[in-house]
């Protein structure tokens, strides 16, 4: 890792709270609100992820819901892209495709309107946090769905004592997954 990559990590590191035990008991919380409230912090993340949108030869950036869209809208600002939420399900009012994934209790899906996703898009996805990786993995399976293909998937974050990376390499299948922290 490069000293000026280790600084933009340190940086952001630095503005990541831990909250233990929240929001169940044994679970180490990453809150991000406040590098959010931070305009250098925050202004360096968007630019650090737009740059690797454009080294991905990414032409839209899908976020998911909710803290993705945080990160992933001035993203797609920055890099000059579309922007394409991928939402909790009964959220979109359009025809959706729907992907459901096992969550560490019970199941959860996700939906992505059909009409803004189509073969020949190269689609960047961006999120918060990588945990176990059932999130991000349901969002490659949705945008592959609506014909597109999947450029990268990029995070603030990555837990790396979860399996979250094995299990997205294994779907990405050469895709870049970038973590700008591992914790
Ligand atoms: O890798 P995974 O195990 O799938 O976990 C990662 C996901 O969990 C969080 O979202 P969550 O839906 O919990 O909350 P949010 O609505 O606040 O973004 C986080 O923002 C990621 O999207
Ligand atoms: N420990 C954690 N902190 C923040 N977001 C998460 N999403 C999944 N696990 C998380």
């Amino acid at each position: 890792m490069s000293t000026e990559t280790q600084s933009t990590s340190d940086l952001l590191l630095s503005r990541i709270r831990d909250v233990p035990d929240y929001p169940k008991p044994g679970v180490m919380f990453k809150d991000i609100t406040p590098l959010l409230a931070d305009p250098e912090a925050f202004t360096i993340l968007t630019d650090t992820l737009a740059g690797l949108c454009a080294v991905a030869g990414a032409t839209k950036i899908v976020g998911l819901e909710a803290r993705g869209f945080i990160l992933a809208a001035p993203v797609a600002v920055r890099a000059g892209l579309g922007f394409i939420p991928v939402r909790k399900a009964g959220k979109l009012p359009g025809a959706t495709l729907s992907q459901a994934y096992e969550l560490e209790y019970g199941t959860a899906e996700i939906e992505v309107h059909a009409e803004d996703l189509a073969a020949g898009d190269r689609v960047m996805v961006i999120d918060d946090v990588l945990a176990t990786g059932g999130t991000a993995e349901a969002s490659i399976e949705l945008i592959r769905r609506a014909g597109a293909e999947v450029a990268g998937v990029a995070v603030l974050m990555e837990l790396g004592f979860l399996p979250g990376r094995a299990r997205l390499e294994s779907a990405l299948g050469g895709a870049p997954l970038t973590a700008l922290i591992t914790v």
